[in-house]
């Protein structure tokens, strides 16, 4: 098993509008890929067509040599759990404790009736504290989800995806709607995942800095088409203001902090 995952020419229409545009991506194991771009761009609808929550119109999803497009019943289901997917609006159930939240991160393992009841081993639930523990969130197992801030709720998200065990972590604008503290906490909580576990990280961002702090990979998305597709050290503000104009180049610095490195990127001329 290699844990590849390949996009080839993967193109997603609602009526008029593409919003995957012939994408073709390779994804190694173990990498920490961010997708940039303005809003409207088709990273949501990116992230979607990977764990198949929208079907792509053509091209091919597959992964690990498996076509993922193909998937249905049970393997489609066994998919979803490998491909674990955090929200920016969290997903949780605010008024359930944050264990227990966790833990809903297990019911794909279960069977109907014992997902019903919420039934879970003391090895799930072992397995829930741990992953609270890597996220610091210990202290607040029992507390209800909807009391905690923002950050930490995402952070709950990241415990809950780690228990499905799954094979790649998806993340659609996880740090949208949080303060800089707690958009740093979260991307580090991905980031040691990712580290420790070799875990591939495919994160959608909106905030330049945030991806060249921490993406390995970063690709740049516009209208649908992907227009970079390099390492944060090539993605210069030269190339950014190529591809975005001046408007979304300061759209995109509005979080800059630190100064860009002056190297050579690659543009993709749109076809
Ligand atoms: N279910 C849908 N029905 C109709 N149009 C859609 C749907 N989903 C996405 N779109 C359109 O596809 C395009 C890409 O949207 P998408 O949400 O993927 O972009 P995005 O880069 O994630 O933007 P944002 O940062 O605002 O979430 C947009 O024009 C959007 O309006």
């Amino acid at each position: 098993m290699t844990g590849n995952l390949i996009l080839s020419n993967v193109t997603r229409q609602f009526g008029e509008t593409t919003a995957v545009d012939r994408v073709s991506l390779s994804i190694q194991p173990g990498q920490f890929v961010g997708v940039i771009g303005r809003s409207g761009a088709g990273k949501s609808t990116l992230l979607r067509l990977i764990n198949r929550l929208i079907d792509p119109g053509s091209g091919s999803v597959s992964f690990d040599g498996v076509e993922v497009t193909a998937l249905k019943g049970k393997a489609l289901r066994a998919w979803r759990r490998d491909c674990a997917m955090i929200f920016q609006q969290f997903n949780l159930v605010d008024r359930l404790d944050v264990l227990t939240n966790v833990l809903i991160g297990r019911l794909a393992e279960h069977g109907f009736l014992s997902s019903m009841a919420m039934r879970f081993t003391e090895e799930e639930r072992a397995m829930a504290i741990q992953a609270l523990d890597r996220l610091d969130l210990v202290p607040q197992a029992l507390q209800r989800a909807g009391t905690l801030s923002g950050g930490q709720q995402q952070r709950v998200a990241i415990a809950k995806a780690l228990v499905q065990q799954p094979k790649i972590m998806l993340a659609d604008e996880p740090i949208a709607s949080l303060d800089p503290a707690n958009a740093t906490r979260v991307m580090d909580g991905l980031k040691q995942i990712n580290t420790e576990d070799g875990l591939t990280v495919l994160v959608n961002l909106h905030t330049l800095d945030t991806a060249r702090a921490y993406c390995d990979r970063i690709v740049a998305m516009r209208a649908g088409r992907v227009m970079f597709d390099g390492t944060a050290h090539q993605l210069t503000d030269d190339v950014v203001r190529d591809i975005y104009g001046l408007d979304g180049f300061a759209e995109f610095n509005e979080a800059v902090t630190s100064t860009t490195a002056r190297a050579t990127g690659r543009v993709n001329e749109p076809a």
